[in-house]
């Protein structure tokens, strides 16, 4: 399978004109796709935004000419509902066909929490996300209104009257085993994040191509996507401490307990020391030095790069691609 070099617009570390422009460039840089987080609290306080993801997908889409766009990812279990979900992706494919995707998980705290009050365990909201794909698939491939009573969401005669050609390609966000298992099983995609080579490789992966053979799909048609954050400065140091907005993302505690507050998180992500950063995130000083990075994940069975640009001059870490993408895709 081809490897394909996306871009991560981050709609929590950028406003939202400037994630736009970013995106601009990303296209004509030659990456394949976009990715816009989709959150209500950011990973991180001070000077951060939270756009919401959906309608700077509108934007980004007509924005643009060709290139692929997809949330990543998006919960459709708690603030949203499942048909709600379905509803817009539905819009947005139909407006901009071939181009649009989405990409489900089971949720964080943050992004939940704060307007529902609700934070299930993370095996119900593996099982609440199992059933709203079925209901976003049964909305979309649906020609008569559907009545559904799950036992999570209900349908009642529920029809789109605005539908693409054709489904819209959905990522199954799996980062435990389980989760990966379920990505094949339920998923047209894996959406995973970096993690060590060798767990992906050997855990990850092989989770997901179990799934997929559970449902009877030919794993090697599916892509393995993976958002990683990196950094690329000529001041090495520079370029590390370019990465301090996503150090949350690697305290465990963010994951295991109800943590909600931005600025509790940010509290965590200022502690994290330099190793940490360097051994989870691609740190560069140019185009060379990201080429090896993506390279190992390529080994370890990734197909699909969605790369949050955490350099300290934005489009520096934009136009490096311009070398990096033709060697990564040979
Ligand atoms: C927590 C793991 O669950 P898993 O289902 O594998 O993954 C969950 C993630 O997909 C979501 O949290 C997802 O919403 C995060 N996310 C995201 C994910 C991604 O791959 C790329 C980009 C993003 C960006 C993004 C996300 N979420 C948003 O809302 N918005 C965004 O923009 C996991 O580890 N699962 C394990 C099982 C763990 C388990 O059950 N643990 C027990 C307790 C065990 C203990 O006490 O030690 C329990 O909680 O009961 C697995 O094997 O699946
Ligand atoms: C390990 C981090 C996974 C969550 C990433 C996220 O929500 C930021 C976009």
């Amino acid at each position: 399978m081809e490897t394909k070099v996306g871009y991560f617009a981050s709609l929590e570390q950028y406003k939202p004109r400037e994630a736009l422009e970013q995106t601009i460039r990303a296209e004509n840089v030659g990456f394949d796709s976009v990715w816009a987080d989709d959150h209500f609290h950011p990973w991180y306080h001070t000077n951060a935004q939270s756009a919401q993801a959906w309608a700077w997908m509108g934007a980004a889409l007509e924005a643009t000419k060709k290139v692929f766009i997809s949330t990543c990812i998006t919960c459709p279990v708690l603030r949203y509902n499942p048909a709600i979900v379905a509803q817009t992706f539905a819009t947005l494919r139909q407006m901009y066909p071939g181009r649009v995707g989405v990409a489900v998980g089971a949720g964080e705290a943050m992004n939940e929490v704060p307007v529902t009050g609700e934070w299930p365990s993370v095996p119900e909201r593996q099982d609440m996300t199992v059933e709203a794909i079925g209901v976003m698939r049964q909305l979309w491939g649906s020609q008569e209104p559907v009545t559904f009573k799950g036992k999570y969401f209900t349908l009642d005669k529920a029809f789109l009257y605005t539908k693409p050609e054709d489904e819209v390609p959905l990522y199954f966000s799996g980062m435990g085993p389980k989760g990966a298992r379920l990505a094949g099983k339920y998923g047209d995609h894996l959406m995973t994040v970096a993690a060590d080579p060798s767990v992906l490789k050997n855990v990850t992966i092989p989770n997901f191509v179990k799934g997929a053979a559970d449902s009877g799909k030919d794993p090697a048609k599916m892509e393995r996507a993976m958002l990683i954050w990196y950094s690329v400065d000529p001041d090495y140091d520079r370029a590390i401490e370019g990465l301090r907005f996503w150090a949350g993302c690697l305290v465990p505690a963010m994951f295991k307990y109800k943590v909600y507050d931005s600025k509790e998180v940010e509290a965590h992500a200022n502690i994290v020391g330099h190793d940490l950063i360097k051994e989870n995130y691609m740190v560069a000083t140019d185009a060379d030095e990201l080429i090896k990075e993506i390279e190992r994940f390529k080994a370890a069975g990734i197909t699909h790069f969605c790369l949050g640009n955490s350099s300290p001059d934005v489009n520096r870490g934009i136009d490096v691609f311009k070398d990096v993408i033709p060697a990564v895709k040979e």
